[in-house]
């Protein structure tokens, strides 16, 4: 293929601070990036609305129009979504978007027969997909609890909707040959301060070992435990905080979901990467953008994005590192939303692939920290971006600048004519 201009320039000063880039493009092109269902129908999902409404535990606020309200029209929102960001994708799902079976059963009684219409579009897409529990917006949730419930049936509902699960990504799993992450989350928790924080973390604790007793294949499921600070309406006590399931993981074996917004503000989930990954076998991102107390806005380029995924390359540990986005604006263009924000994990994966990382290390440890620093400024001002913009030619997606055109065509001719 004939090179950009700009490219070719690009090129030549990556190679002049000993960056190759088209190996950089190379091992982009490796990474998939697993892209969440569920911005496009504000986590709404496909249940009944009588099952589905009572609870939450999850919100998404705004209300721009042309939402997705079936499987078909999510479908084809994703493909649209596809078409404009380079390279491999893999589609994470939740429970509720169940597609088959007239009436849907339980979320207990679930399997992989429920999600026939996505396994076959998705291997249509050539997509991996990875699976999500929804353990939220149900009648069995509406207090707020679920695997923590001090009422054992609530408790071994969601259990068992759990193992329904675990089995379904396996499923999955093997049908795509391609092991599916699957990634636990509850809302659990109090609004106000507790006067007992041992017992519901003690019970998460059992339910989760009954969960991962059950026979399910390490080789197409991996488990993953998501953590959270707070949530709206929980803002006093978590039961799955950041400490409870680092130590889960790192005993049980299990992947660690570390989501962006999940942290207090100032802490960096960067630097969270390499300490994690020396005792837990894998780390699944979320990746997300915190705005104070919200944790679900698109994600940018900003500074602790970028270095989230510079760390994941440059920690050396890629192949540990599931990379999944977690975000749902309803006040933009939906496909647009996961336009920007999956171009962007990219895009630092990439501005992560080009840094001199050798060289940084060999000045680290001869003890040079200002040519460290001299270095990791300079290379601030590289053209990456006509790397970047290179790598979307090749994958025959547009551009940046480009694609904007095509997202509000879609919009004016099809989101535009949908009732919500
Ligand atoms: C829908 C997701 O499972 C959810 O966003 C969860 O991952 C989370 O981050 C909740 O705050
Ligand atoms: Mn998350």
């Amino acid at each position: 293929m004939e090179k950009n201009s700009g490219y070719s320039v690009a090129q030549e000063l990556f190679a002049q601070v000993g960056v190759d880039t088209e190996a950089a493009l190379m091992a982009l092109d490796a990474i998939p990036v697993s892209m969440h269902c569920w911005q496009g129908d504000d986590v709404a999902g496909f249940e009944a609305p009588e099952k589905a409404g009572a609870g939450n535990g999850c919100v998404a606020t705004g209300n721009y129009p042309g939402k997705a309200s079936n499987p078909a029209e999510l479908m084809s929102d994703i493909e649209q979504a596809a078409a404009q960001i380079p390279g491999p994708l893999r589609l994470n799902l939740h429970a509720s978007y169940a597609t088959d079976g007239s009436p849907l059963p339980e979320r207990d009684e679930l399997t992989a027969d429920h999600f026939r219409s996505w396994i076959d579009w998705a291997k249509a897409q050539s997509f991996g997909i990875d699976f999500n529990p929804t353990s939220f917006s149900h009648p069995k949730a509406s207090d707020g609890f679920t695997l923590s419930h001090q009422d054992a049936a609530i408790r071994q509902f969601w259990i068992d909707h759990c193992v329904a699960c675990r089995k379904i990504g396996a499923a999955i799993g093997e049908e795509l040959s391609s092991p599916v992450v699957n990634n636990i989350w509850i809302p659990d928790g109090y609004k106000d301060t507790p006067a007992d924080r041992f017992a519901p973390r003690e019970r998460l604790l059992e339910s989760l070992d009954v969960i991962l007793a059950a026979d399910v294949s390490k080789k197409w499921n991996i488990d993953a435990v998501e953590s959270k600070l707070f949530g709206i309406g929980v803002e006093s006590y978590t039961v799955g905080s950041s400490e409870f399931y680092l130590a889960y993981a790192a005993t049980r074996k299990v992947a660690l979901c570390l989501d962006a917004g999940h942290f207090h503000p100032t802490e960096s989930v960067a630097d969270k990467i390499s300490a994690a990954l020396l005792y837990v076998p894998a780390l699944l991102l979320h990746v997300s953008r915190g705005v104070r107390w919200d944790s679900d806005h698109v994600i940018t380029l900003d500074d602790p994005t970028k270095a989230i995924l510079e760390e994941c390359v440059v920690s050396g540990q890629m192949d540990r590192i599931h990379v999944g986005l977690d975000f749902f604006d309803a006040s933009i263009n939906r496909i647009a939303a996961w336009v920007i924000g999956t171009r962007n994990a990219k895009k630092g994966l990439l501005r992560g692939l080009l840094r001199p990382t050798e060289k940084l290390r060999q000045v680290e440890l001869a003890g040079d920290y200002t040519s460290r620093l001299a270095l990791m400024e300079d290379v601030r001002s590289l053209p990456w971006g006509a790397v970047w913009n290179e790598y979307c030619e090749r994958c025959n997606t547009p551009p940046d600048h480009q694609w904007l055109g095509t997202v509000k065509a879609y919009e004016a001719d099809v989101l535009s004519q949908r009732a919500c």
